[in-house]
């Protein structure tokens, strides 16, 4: 069903229609209605160790920037919350507006936000690695965090003046410390729900855990997202923006709250 809000959702030029996988009951991302969400009393706390070290490169892959990390040990891992098993974490990325009045990927109660950060992270309890965790329904745990416009965010900072080198797509720059724990609220409130990635390959093997606070972050932050480029060196430059997916219906999926 193509709910009024699939049409206001900017359609970017990657998404020439609301890309859904055929027979997809679990796709993200989706409409949070705070009233329609179910406060779950068993729901533990979210643990977060991240190893700074254990940070390895950003990488412009003409769709974000992702700053990978080393998940060959269990040195940055989320354990608790709505998982199992702990999960490493194996990467981050982001997505943004060409403007402030959209941009997140989650909407909750139809508000967009100008960015939402994704914390990606899999099972390596269960699988042997990140690609077959990929294809698996408890396969990965994402962290989504909304961005909203603020204040300086000192710690976003160190990866902004580090983006004008991962301008053009395919190009990557080492990056060898970052503790992402600094980009994630202090409030320990978040929703979680079964969906899927939001880009290719669209598999739904996601357990999602968004935040309930987003972070603040400057104009000039934003704008510094909006300089990158999708295209390859020597192409026709096509500024990054708009990378996020078309919202997606929420079937017969309920999505809990970890608080009252
Ligand atoms: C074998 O790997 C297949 C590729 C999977 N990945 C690529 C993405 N585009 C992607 C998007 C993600 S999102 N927007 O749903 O967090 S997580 C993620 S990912 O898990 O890092
Ligand atoms: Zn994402």
């Amino acid at each position: 069903a193509c709910s009024r809000k699939n049409r206001n959702a900017a359609l970017h030029p990657l998404w020439q229609s609301p890309l859904t996988i055929p027979g997809g009951t679990r796709q993200s991302p989706i409409n949070i209605q705070w009233r329609d969400s179910v406060y779950d009393p068993f729901l533990k706390p979210l643990k977060i160790s991240y190893d700074p070290t254990t940070c390895l490169h950003i990488w412009n892959n003409g769709y974000s920037f992702l700053v990978e990390f080393d998940d060959s040990t269990d040195r940055s891992i989320i354990v608790g919350g709505p998982l199992e098993n702990q999960y490493r974490l194996k990467q981050f990325h982001f997505h943004w507006g060409a403007i402030n009045d959209w941009g997140s990927e989650h909407t909750v109660d139809s508000k967009f936000y100008p960015a939402e950060l994704h914390l990606v992270h899999w099972n390596a309890v269960e699988y042997p690695s990140f690609e077959e965790a990929v294809m698996e329904g408890n396969g990965l745990a994402v962290i989504g965090v909304f961005l909203k416009l603020g204040a300086r965010h000192e710690g976003l900072q160190t990866l902004v003046d580090a983006l004008p080198a991962v301008k053009h797509k395919d190009t990557v720059i080492e990056f060898d410390v970052f503790d992402p724990s600094c980009l994630l609220p202090s409030c320990p409130d978040y929703w979680t729900y079964a969906g899927s990635l939001t880009t290719p390959p669209l598999t739904e093997s996601v357990t999602w855990i968004i935040k309930k606070k987003p972070i603040e972050v400057d104009e000039d932050q934003l704008e510094a997202f909006r300089m990158l480029l999708f295209t390859s060196d020597g192409e026709e430059e096509k500024r990054m923006v708009d990378n996020f997916r078309p919202l997606q219906p929420l079937m017969d999926r309920t999505v809990r709250s970890s608080f009252q």
